[in-house]
């Protein structure tokens, strides 16, 4: 326990400081995170609940597609000395990476749920709109690569903000490169988005379900990426495969039998981006960094 840090690979979110919570994790594979203020953490708990013991999800989809979760735990922070907090305890989803790249890709055109106080709903239309949310049914939220060499690259969060169409698309180009700096050789598509049990045969699995399931409504929810940099072989696998995993749950409505079309559209929508990549880059054997 005494060794509680941030995550050294988060990529968007509240983040721990010494006077904010944030996630924390310790090593033993599992995830911190705090429990928001107001009713929204009580509304995460409450959610990983019903989801846990739901007999209408496919086990399959639940333990591919989700952080298992272990219940809630105090933990001790630096923002709040001498007063632990309620943190819901998940699986850590890089667990096991050596050197994670990650994308936290937000879902949705609209990031607020039905019955929002209408301040709220203004503030999310507003970075709705200026994103790309409104006009793809997505946006991203994060991204960090890890290049040749180890080198690092991470967005900037007044950077990722800005983006348009275009800047999307390199961001998600420039995920699956392995050069360092703002270069995109895209030299890891086929490995990471392509193939079977590539980012694009999960996304479309995870699409099957959106088609059927009315249980629930992720607003505001993520699409988090993760693979192993260190792992890209030559001939085109990823040791340790690539995740796709949904995360954030805050927001999420009940579903009334109404299939989630704000999610499912900007799951088509990512698809596509993706797609479109991969058909754009010729299938040359990644050189996964040394
Ligand atoms: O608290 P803020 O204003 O920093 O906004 C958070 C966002 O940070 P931003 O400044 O847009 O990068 C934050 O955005 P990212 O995940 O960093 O893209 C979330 O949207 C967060 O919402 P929630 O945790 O999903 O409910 C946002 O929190 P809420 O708007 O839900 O409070
Ligand atoms: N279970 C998890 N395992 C590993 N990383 C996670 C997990 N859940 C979230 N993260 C990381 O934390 C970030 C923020 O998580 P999120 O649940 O969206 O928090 P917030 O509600 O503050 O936006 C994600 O972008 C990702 O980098």
């Amino acid at each position: 326990m005494s060794d509680l840090r941030p995550p050294e690979h988060q990529v968007a979110g509240h983040r721990a400081s010494a006077n904010k919570l944030g996630p924390l994790v310790d090593g033993s594979g599992l995830f911190y995170k705090p429990l928001q203020a107001g009713d929204r953490g009580e509304h995460e708990v409450a959610f990983y609940e019903a989801f846990s013991a739901h007999a209408a999800v496919p086990p399959r989809i639940r333990d591919t597609f989700f952080p298992r979760f272990h219940g809630t735990r105090f933990l001790p922070t630096k923002a709040q000395p001498g007063e632990p907090h309620p943190h819901l305890v998940l699986d850590d989803l890089l667990a096991g990476l050596d050197a994670p790249s990650v994308a936290d890709i937000k879902i949705g055109a609209i990031t607020w749920p039905p019955g929002s106080p209408e301040p709220y709903v203004a503030k999310c239309l507003a970075k709705d709109r200026e994103t790309t949310s409104v006009l793809l049914g997505f946006r991203v939220s994060g991204i960090r690569v890890v290049g040749t060499g180890g080198a690092v690259w991470r967005t900037e969060r007044p950077e990722v903000k800005a983006l348009d169409t275009a800047g999307v698309r390199r961001m998600l180009r420039r995920y699956v490169s392995s050069v360092s700096g703002e270069g995109a050789d895209c030299a890891l598509a086929a490995a990471v988005y392509g193939g079977e049990g590539g980012v694009l045969s999960q996304l479309r699995e995870l699409k099957a379900w959106f088609e059927e399931q009315t249980l629930f409504h992720f607003y505001s929810a993520s699409i988090l990426l993760g693979y192993d940099a260190n792992a890209v072989s030559a001939t085109g696998g990823v040791g340790g495969g690539v995740r796709v995993k949904l995360v954030d749950f805050a927001h999420v409505a009940e579903g009334d039998g109404v299939i989630d079309h704000n999610f499912l559209g900007g799951l088509c929508s990512l698809i596509k981006f993706i797609s479109d990549i991969v058909s754009e880059t010729p299938e040359t054997p990644p050189l996964g960094p040394s």
